[in-house]
């Protein structure tokens, strides 16, 4: 594994609010507050039963006067990307995004990133296994962060590509792994493997790219 040299040669700081094209995000204190886990929490359970939940028919009528109720009393507080507490909150699973998998950080050093957790029933592709796009969004995030992790935190990926060996179970915890390959200037092969125990159901391999100061 070579070590990236050189990544703050070509990155901007414009006093600590920018760096590369990249706004600079730090994390969020104390991930969110006392409520802001178990509030990410929920939000999952209803993900998983919009996709799942089958009633008679005036439940959804039910569902959706609360939906719209709870809609109301967020929208008020919508903030710039960087400001909430989601995708900043690295003591949550999935940093408190909804967006990203629930899974946790197992481990961080330059060169290798782990990670542990469960594909829900919001990810079902069909007949009992995840779905094959929310793959490549485990491994974009975990070679994001160890691209950071090596160094050369402002990279975008140029391109992912994953090979699917076997059916990815839901709600049967699973491990990843992301290693950098080899580095070469802007440049950062990384390449990552999805396990169930001994099996590998997935491996994948990327460039990321680091910004240039004027690359958004
Ligand atoms: C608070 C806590 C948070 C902490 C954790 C945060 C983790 C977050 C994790 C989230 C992470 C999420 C991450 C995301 O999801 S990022 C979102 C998905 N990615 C994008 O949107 C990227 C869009 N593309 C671009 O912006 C540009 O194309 C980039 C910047 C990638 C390169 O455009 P640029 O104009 O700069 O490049 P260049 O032409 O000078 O080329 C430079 C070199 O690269 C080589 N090359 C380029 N492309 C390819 C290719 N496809 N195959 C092979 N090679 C390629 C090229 O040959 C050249 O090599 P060389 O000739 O120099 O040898």
């Amino acid at each position: 594994m070579t070590r990236a040299t050189g990544a703050d040669d070509a990155v901007r700081d414009d006093g600590g609010k920018r760096r590369g094209g990249f706004p600079m995000f730090s994390a969020a204190s104390e991930d969110g507050g006392p409520h802001f886990g178990r509030f990410v929490s929920a939000m999952r359970d209803l993900q998983d039963l919009a996709v799942s939940a089958a009633p008679d028919p005036e439940v959804f009528g039910a569902a959706a006067d609360k939906a719209e109720e709870l809609a109301a009393m967020l929208r008020p507080y919508a903030a710039e990307e960087g400001r909430s507490p989601a995708n900043r909150s690295i003591g949550l699973p999935g940093r408190g995004s909804l967006l990203m998998l629930p899974w946790m950080l197992t481990g961080l050093e330059p060169g290798r990133v782990t990670a542990a957790g469960v594909f829900r029933r919001y990810h079902l592709g069909g007949n009992g296994a995840a779905h094959g796009g929310v793959l490549p969004l485990l491994f974009d995030d975990i070679f994001g962060m160890v691209t950071h992790a090596q160094g050369q935190p402002v990279s975008r990926t140029a391109y992912l590509t994953v090979n699917y060996r076997n059916v990815t179970p839901l709600e049967k915890e699973l491990t990843v792994e992301a290693t950098v390959d080899s580095a070469d200037g802007r440049k950062t092969y990384v390449s990552g493997r999805l396990w169930d125990g001994g099996t590998l159901l997935a491996d994948a391999d990327a460039l990321m790219v680091r910004l240039q100061p004027w690359q958004p």
